[in-house]
C-alpha cells in the first residue's frame, strides 16, 4: 500500500472504542488496550508518515454496541455493577457504526480519531 514502495496508497480505519479515551473501573486490560490502539493510530498516522507513504491511519471509537460480543455468554462479564452500568448505556446497532464509519472514510484526516455513540453524529475526539 504504500507509495514508497509502489503502493497506491489507502487507508487504515483502527477499531478502538470509547474506552480508548474514556476511563472507569471496569475492563481495564481491556481500557489499556484501547489506549494503545489510539497512540498507535495518532503515531502512525501522523502527517510525516503521511506525506511519506501516502496511506492515511484513522480510528474509530464505538460506543455500546449490539454485537456478539456483548451477547455470546462466553464472554459475559461477572461483574454485576458492569452488568448494572452498561443497561444504562447509549446502545446503537451495528448498522448505525457501518454508516458512521463511511463517513469517517470519507471526511477524516491522517492520524484523527472519531466517536461513534449511540446512532449520533460523528465527532473528532482526537
Ligand atoms: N461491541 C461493542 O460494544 C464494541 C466493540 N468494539 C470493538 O469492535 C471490535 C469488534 O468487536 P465486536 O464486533 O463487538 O465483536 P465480535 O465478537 O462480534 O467480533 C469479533 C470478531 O473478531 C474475530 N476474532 C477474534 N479473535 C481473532 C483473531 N485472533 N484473529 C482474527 N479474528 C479474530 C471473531 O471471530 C469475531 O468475528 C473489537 O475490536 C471491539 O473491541 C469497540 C467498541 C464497542
Ligand atoms: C454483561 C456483558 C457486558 C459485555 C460488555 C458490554 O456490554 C459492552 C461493552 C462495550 C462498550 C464499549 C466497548 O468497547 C465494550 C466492549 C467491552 C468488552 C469487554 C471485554 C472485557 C475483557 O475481556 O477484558
Amino acid at each position: 500500500m504504500r507509495k514508497d514502495k509502489s503502493g497506491k496508497g489507502g487507508t487504515i480505519i483502527n477499531i478502538a472504542s470509547i474506552y480508548g479515551y474514556r476511563v472507569d473501573q471496569y475492563v481495564p486490560v481491556y481500557q489499556a488496550s484501547k489506549f494503545a490502539v489510539m497512540g498507535f493510530t495518532k503515531s502512525l498516522g501522523n502527517i510525516e508518515n503521511f506525506n511519506e507513504f501516502g496511506v492515511r491511519v484513522v480510528a474509530i471509537c464505538p460506543g455500546f454496541t449490539e454485537t456478539r460480543l456483548v451477547v455470546d455468554p462466553k464472554t459475559v462479564i461477572k461483574d454485576t455493577k458492569f452488568k448494572e452500568f452498561t443497561k444504562k448505556q447509549a446502545w446503537q446497532t451495528v448498522e448505525a457504526v457501518g454508516i458512521a464509519a463511511v463517513e469517517v472514510f470519507e471526511t477524516a484526516g491522517s492520524g484523527t480519531a472519531w466517536l461513534i455513540e449511540g446512532a449520533k453524529q460523528i465527532e473528532q475526539i482526537l
